[in-house]
């Protein structure tokens, strides 16, 4: 078993979980938008786990306090491998349905690269070019702490989808903290959009590129996403990207 192999139980489950939803609307949701929520992907018990992680250093590789860098305020921790099973397993489970949109819209932009049909041959690919560290993260953000518009790219391999799991109950938790996508079209004004979500709803989202349908052909648009400012309280998210980095 290598260091980035899911226990076969761990997939199935979460093979069994992602299987309840509508693929084809999701799918034309982020072939429309550039974004869709999948509702209650975790539920609340599975939420405070993983946010209860946090502070245990040990499950973590890395730590960043986003201010140091310009990224926004608020901190996060990328995984280590091995991940968490749950966080592994529905990157496992998620990868073949999210490859099979980005293989439309890499068709639609004359883009001749085509993902392969499992994460693990993917993963392969990310692997051999050098890029081997897990990119799996956990995201802290308290009262004032915010999440500067981004792309999440670690290196020249790329998978253009990610997912981001709210893993605090807005209100309650925490106010503000609404996550943010922009896109901006070629010679056109950008378009902004907030995803409303609910503790455990996770939104799968453009990495950084996608075409758009138009009157005249198929463009192609930047995207970036990021949190606005977190009123009060604490919330927290796990981000889920299928790329590994440099
Ligand atoms: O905290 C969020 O909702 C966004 C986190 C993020 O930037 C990511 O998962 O890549
Ligand atoms: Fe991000």
């Amino acid at each position: 078993m290598t260091m980035h192999t899911v226990p076969a139980a761990a997939v199935r489950s979460a093979e069994a979980r992602v299987a309840g939803y509508d693929w084809q609307a999701l799918a034309e949701e982020m072939s429309f938008y550039g974004c869709a929520v999948m509702e209650k992907l975790l539920t609340s018990e599975e939420c405070r786990e993983i946010a209860g992680r946090y502070p245990d250093e040990s499950h973590f590789r890395s730590h960043v306090h986003m201010a140091r860098h310009g990224f926004g305020k608020g901190e996060y921790r990328y995984f280590r491998y091995p991940l968490p099973e749950l966080i592994g397993g529905l990157r496992t489970a998620l990868y073949p349905r999210l490859a099979a949109v980005a293989n439309d819209w890499n068709e639609r932009m004359g883009i001749a690269q085509r993902y392969p049909d499992e994460h693990a041959a993917f993963l392969k690919q990310c692997h051999e070019q050098g890029q081997t560290r897990p990119t799996p993260l956990l995201l802290q953000y308290g009262p004032g702490d915010f999440n500067c518009l981004h792309q999440d790219l670690y290196g020249d391999l790329a998978f253009p989808l990610q997912v981001a799991i709210l893993l605090s109950e807005p209100d309650k938790d925490f106010t503000g903290g609404e996550f943010v996508l922009t896109e901006q079209r070629p010679r056109m004004q950008s378009r902004a959009e907030v995803v409303p979500l609910r503790q455990g709803d996770a939104v799968a989202f453009a990495v950084h590129n996608r075409p758009v349908q138009g009157s005249k052909g198929s463009y192609r648009v930047n995207l970036r996403h990021g949190v606005s400012r977190i009123r009060s309280g604490l919330r927290h998210t796990v981000g889920i990207i299928f790329h590994d980095a440099k």
